[in-house]
C-alpha cells in the first residue's frame, strides 16, 4: 500500500457532554485523526462509522456451552442474536445489550470482547502443548481464548504490568473456569529471561487505543497525534523482550487498537531491522474478515514491502472497531534454551480436600484426574491443569483458579470453583426458578418451594438456573436459602 504524507496534525477542543456523545464527520475532520485521509479508502465511510456505537458481541465458553445453544438461549430471552462471519464462537448482539448483566454471563457461558479482538487469539495458530506468554494480558479476553484454544491444559502466562487490572484478569478466568494460566505481574520489557522460551507469545501492546472510539467516544479530544514518540519507546521494548523470549520456530503476535503507523508498522519495521535474519513476518489474513495490508510508506519514511503482511482492519469496512496485527516467525535456527524447571507448588493437603468434597458432593472417586490442586494461599485451595508448569520466574500471582475455601467452617467451594464442578455434583444441588434466579444474584435471602425444601438436606448448597451453575448458597435450617454470591460480581443479576 503506497501513502503520501499526511496532513499536518491537529487538536480537536469538545466539551465534557460533546465528548461523550456520538461523534460527528465534522468533529473527526478537525481530530488528529485527520491525519490518516491518505490511509483510508472512503473517508466519509470511515468518517460516519466511528459515530456509530458498537454493535456488541460476545464469543461462548467453548467448556459450558455450542454458540448455536447459547443463541437459542439468547433468543429465549428476546435477545437477536447474530451469528459474525469468520469468528465461529461469537454472536453480535442488538445495540443497547449489557451482557455483564445478565444471568448467562454470572454462570461464564460467555465473555465480551469487541469482534476485532477476537482475531489475534485466531492468528496465533495456537495448538495444545505449547507454551504461551501473553505479555500485556489485562483484562484478560484475549487470555481466555488462548487458554481454551490450547484446550484449558498447559502453560499459559499472563501478564501484566498493572496490579489492579490483574485481579479484573482473575475475575474473567474464574467466572470461564480456566484452569491452564498463572498470572503474574511485572513489566514485560523486563521479563525475566530465566522463564525460559515460549512457543507463541501475544504482545497486546498498550497504546493509544484510536480504534476504541465507538466505544469511547470520550477519547476524542485526547487523541494525540504525538502518541508514537510517547508509547513507541515501550511498544519496541516489550516486542523486543517478546523475539528474545519466544523459541526457535516460535511466533508472536504484535496487536494494537490504534491507526497510528508510528505504533504499528514503524515498531515492526525497527524490531525487524534491529533482528536481521531472525525473523519473518508472517502474512496475516483472516478468513471472513475484509481486512487491509499493512502501509509501507508513511510521512516520508519507506518501510521494506514485507511490511505489507500485517493487517489493518478499519471500522467502516464490517462495522467494528479498529485494530493491528503482525505476525512475527523467529527463525527456526536461532539457539534454543531448554525450559527451565518449573515453581515449586504446596500439594500436601490437597488430596484429603479433595476427597472430602466428593463426600459431600457425591463427585465420582476418580473426578479430579486431570487436575491438580495445591495451596498457594492460607485461604484455600487452587486448581489447575495437571500438566499446568508455572515458571519459577516471575513470582506468580496466581496459578489456576482458587476453588476451595479451606480456612472457614464448613470449608466453601468458591464461587469460580461451584461453576467449574457444580454441573456434576449428585447431592446438596438445588434448581432456581426464575425469580429465586435474581434474588440469588442480588445477594438477597429467598425461600425454596416445598419440592426444593423436602429434596435438599440443609447446609451449604450449589445453585443453578437450567441446568447452569450459578454459584453456592446455604440452606438454613429456618428454611431460607442465603445467597453467597459475590458481591463484586453481583452486577449480573437479571
Ligand atoms: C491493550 S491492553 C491489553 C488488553 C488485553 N490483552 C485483553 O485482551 O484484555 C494493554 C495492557 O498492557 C498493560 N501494560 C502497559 N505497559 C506494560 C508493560 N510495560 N508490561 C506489561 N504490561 C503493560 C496495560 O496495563 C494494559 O492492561
Amino acid at each position: 500500500m503506497t501513502l503520501s504524507t499526511e496532513t499536518p496534525p491537529q487538536r480537536v477542543r469538545l466539551s465534557r457532554s460533546q465528548a461523550t456523545a456520538l461523534i460527528t464527520p465534522e468533529q473527526i475532520a478537525a481530530s488528529p485523526l485527520a491525519r490518516y485521509r491518505t490511509l483510508v479508502d472512503d473517508w466519509d465511510a470511515f468518517a460516519a462509522a466511528l459515530g456509530r456505537p458498537l454493535p456488541p458481541c460476545i464469543w461462548a465458553n467453548p467448556t459450558r456451552i455450542s454458540v448455536a445453544e447459547l443463541a437459542d438461549l439468547l433468543a429465549e430471552q428476546g435477545l437477536d442474536a447474530q451469528p459474525v462471519p469468520g469468528l465461529p464462537a461469537a454472536l453480535r448482539l442488538p445495540e443497547e445489550t449489557k451482557a455483564g448483566r445478565n444471568w448467562w454471563y454470572c454462570a461464564g457461558l460467555a465473555h465480551a470482547q469487541e469482534e476485532v479482538s477476537q482475531l489475534p487469539a485466531m492468528l496465533m495458530d495456537l495448538a495444545p502443548g505449547q507454551r504461551v506468554l501473553d505479555l500485556c494480558a489485562a483484562p484478560g479476553g484475549k487470555t481466555a481464548q488462548i487458554a481454551f484454544a490450547l484446550g484449558n491444559r498447559g502453560t499459559l502466562v499472563a501478564n501484566d504490568i498493572a496490579h489492579a487490572r490483574i485481579k479484573a484478569l482473575q475475575g474473567n478466568l474464574d467466572r470461564l473456569g480456566v484452569v491452564n494460566v498463572t498470572t503474574t505481574c511485572s513489566d514485560g520489557a523486563n521479563w525475566p529471561s530465566a522463564s525460559g522460551q515460549f512457543d507463541r507469545i501475544l504482545v497486546d501492546a498498550p497504546c493509544s487505543s484510536e480504534g476504541t472510539l465507538r466505544r469511547t467516544p470520550s477519547l476524542l479530544p485526547r487523541l494525540d497525534p504525538d502518541s508514537g514518540l510517547r508509547l513507541g519507546p515501550r511498544q519496541r521494548a516489550l516486542l523486543r523482550k517478546a523475539v528474545q523470549r519466544c523459541r526457535p520456530g516460535g511466533r508472536i503476535l504484535y496487536s494494537t487498537c490504534t491507526f497510528a503507523p508510528e505504533e504499528n508498522e514503524l515498531v515492526v519495521a525497527d524490531i525487524l531491522a534491529e533482528h536481521p535474519g531472525m525473523l519473518r513476518l508472517v502474512p496475516a489474513a483472516v478468513p471472513g474478515f475484509v481486512a487491509m495490508p499493512g502501509v509501507t510508506h508513511w510521512n516520508g519514511r519507506e518501510l521494506p514491502p514485507e511490511l505489507a503482511h500485517c493487517l489493518r482492519i478499519w471500522p467502516h469496512h464490517r462495522d467494528t472497531g479498529g485494530f493491528f496485527m503482525a505476525i512475527l516467525e523467529k527463525d527456526a535456527g536461532c539457539p534454543a534454551e531448554p525450559t527451565p524447571e518449573p515453581a515449586h507448588l504446596d500439594d500436601t493437603d490437597s488430596v484429603e480436600w479433595l476427597a472430602g468434597l466428593n463426600d459431600k458432593y457425591g463427585l465420582s472417586g476418580d473426578y479430579w484426574t486431570g487436575y491438580r490442586a495445591n495451596r498457594q494461599t492460607r485461604r484455600g485451595l487452587h486448581l489447575m491443569a495437571a500438566d499446568h508448569a508455572p515458571p519459577a520466574v516471575p513470582l506468580a500471582e496466581s496459578s489456576g483458579l482458587f476453588f476451595h475455601r479451606t480456612n472457614v467452617r464448613p470449608p466453601k467451594p468458591s464461587t469460580g470453583g461451584a461453576l467449574l464442578f457444580g454441573r456434576d455434583i449428585t447431592r446438596f444441588g438445588v434448581s432456581l426458578n426464575t425469580q429465586q434466579r435474581d434474588r440469588y444474584l442480588r445477594r438477597e435471602t429467598f425461600d425454596p418451594t416445598p419440592e426444593q425444601r423436602a429434596a435438599t438436606p440443609t447446609g451449604q448448597i450449589i445453585l443453578s438456573y437450567r441446568g447452569h451453575v450459578l454459584g453456592v448458597g446455604v440452606l438454613h435450617r429456618s428454611g431460607v436459602i442465603e445467597s453467597l454470591f459475590p458481591s463484586r460480581w453481583s452486577g449480573c443479576a437479571a
